[in-house]
């Protein structure tokens, strides 16, 4: 399905051809009411692809913003925001040329930041900053200790105020619309986390409470925390990608994004100041979101972090590689089942367990293992632990979800990775036996690390998935 603009193949060597722009597709601005932090891959296939869908879509422009670097909105700007998404199935790709994102901005332009979070038309804030992001202790709140955090939060203490995480920016954008009286806002979290809006609340009221406690109250009376679940497969464009689009298309487009045809949207809570009509799309909006998060989350993402680790250690890049060997499709089949025990039964798991299969093999779509590997300790949390804690209340071992902790921490000796918690990880390699196994359970969960029984099974099932994995 696609619903834009199909671009008529056009072939031609790429120095002759024009740049993808709203003069070459002269796709509506709409004005600014949406407000983005993150401007990476998935906004662009997700939520901004959902916007330009809303039969108001002419209402309802975006100004996304990058997040550590400007790289990403320099790019989008040159072409007036404009971009392709690839859907790209096992039969073949098709093009859609997108246009809701109206201005794309460097997440340290704080003036234009502030300014449109506080401009009165603003209605929502949507957020894709990555789970490491929010910043919160295994204990569910801020760290404000937390050394890029205690930063931020000494410089906006001071004044000075140029903070660099998404909090700190989030709050004083907050701010600057509470100080300029333009009324409530909703904050659309559409990151990978259970309870997202509760997790984004914690942790943008957790940071504005730290720096001025009226910006606190503020936010609790006028601020709503919307929780969404998300889904949609999107891995980072390569340089294929781009040569495909060229090939396809006849222009050059530097910001494509290559999804699975497949995408969902869940959302649960209130707009007060209205929002695009994003059911036209096919987003659901429902009042209780936890079991269609639980799904996602254990399901869809719990074996990707599975496949991840164990596919990784037998030697395998992507997802649907690391899916046909029979030994990881085993350990993802037994984890399923132990979600599944612990999901509610009208959930028709088993049609969704058999989409997933179906999706998760598209070998067109190339999802790097080494991609979704990354910031493991936030994302075990989510997406092991809680099965894991289910499945032991219930009488059982939950042996499949400790096997996918098991299978992270040989990867985490095997393989050079990114995690808001490195350092600690690897505090914890440098113990051995027992105690390194406690070690690396205490960094994802400390209750963990106090139940014998299951240090024990981890340990168990430490180097089971072991394999061809070049060792450092
Ligand atoms: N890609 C997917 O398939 C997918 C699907 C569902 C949900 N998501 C959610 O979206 C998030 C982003 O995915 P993506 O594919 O767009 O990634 P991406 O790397 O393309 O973009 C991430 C954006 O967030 C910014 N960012 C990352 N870490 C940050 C930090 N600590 N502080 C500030 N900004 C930070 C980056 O600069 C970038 O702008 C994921 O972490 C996940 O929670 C992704
Ligand atoms: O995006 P992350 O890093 O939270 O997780 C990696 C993948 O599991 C994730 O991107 C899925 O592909 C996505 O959640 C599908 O909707």
């Amino acid at each position: 399905m696609s619903t834009g603009l199909h671009a008529a193949a056009a072939p031609g060597p790429a120095t002759d051809l024009p740049q993808l722009n709203r003069t070459l597709r002269p796709l509506p601005k709409a004005p600014v009411r949406i407000v983005h932090l993150g401007l990476g891959a998935f906004h662009r296939s997700h939520q901004a692809w959902y916007t330009q869908q809303a039969g108001d879509a002419d209402q309802w422009g975006i100004a996304a913003f990058t997040g550590r670097r400007p790289d990403a909105a320099v790019a989008l700007a040159e072409q007036d925001g404009l971009y392709t998404v690839v859907e790209r199935a096992d039969t073949g790709d098709s093009f859609t040329v997108v246009g809701s994102i109206v201005e794309a901005v460097d997440g340290a332009d704080l003036q234009r930041l502030t300014g449109l979070v506080a401009a009165p038309g603003t209605a929502v804030v949507t957020l894709t900053i990555t789970e490491a992001a929010y910043g919160l202790g295994a204990d569910g709140t801020l760290d404000v200790a937390a050394p890029d955090v205690a930063t931020d939060l000494a410089l906006l203490g001071s004044g000075s105020g140029h903070p660099a995480t998404p909090l700190g920016r989030l709050a004083l954008a907050l701010a600057a619309r509470r100080d300029a009286g333009s009324g409530p806002i909703a904050v659309v979290c559409c990151d990978n986390l259970s309870n997202n809006g509760a997790v984004a609340r914690q942790a943008v009221a957790g940071f504005a409470g730290a720096w001025d406690s009226g910006l606190a109250a503020w936010i609790d009376a006028s601020v709503s925390f919307v929780s969404t679940s998300v889904d949609r497969i999107t891995p980072r464009t390569t340089d294929q990608d781009l040569a495909d689009v060229r090939d396809a298309c006849g222009y050059r487009d530097t910001s494509p994004v290559v999804a699975e045809p497949f995408s969902s949207w869940v959302l649960s809570g209130d707009f007060p100041a209205g929002r695009p009509r994003w059911e036209d799309a096919g987003a659901l909006f429902v009042d209780d979101i936890e079991p269609y998060e639980n799904r996602k989350l254990w399901l869809l993402n719990g074996a990707h972090s599975l496949l991840a680790y164990a596919g990784q250690l037998r030697g395998h890049s992507t997802v649907a590689e690391a899916l046909a060997d029979t030994e990881c499709l085993r350990a993802v089949e037994a984890f399923w089942d132990e979600a599944e025990a612990n999901l509610p039964v009208d959930l028709e798991i088993a049609s969704y367990r058999a989409a997933l299969l179906a999706r998760f093999s598209n070998a067109r779509i190339a999802h790097n293992l080494a991609q979704i590997a990354q910031d493991g300790s936030t994302k075990l949390r989510m997406r092991a632990v809680p099965v894991l804690q289910a499945e032991r209340a219930a009488g059982r071992t939950g042996a499949a979800a400790a096997l996918m902790i098991a299978a992270w921490m040989d990867y985490s000796v095997a393989a050079t990775f990114q995690d808001p918690l490195g350092e600690e990880v690897a505090a914890a390699n440098r113990l051995s036996g027992t105690d390194r196994t406690k070690g690396l359970l205490a960094v994802v969960d400390p209750l963990l690390a106090e139940d014998t029984a299951v240090v024990d099974l981890v340990e168990s099932l430490c180097g089971t998935m072991a394999g061809s994995f070049p060792s450092r």
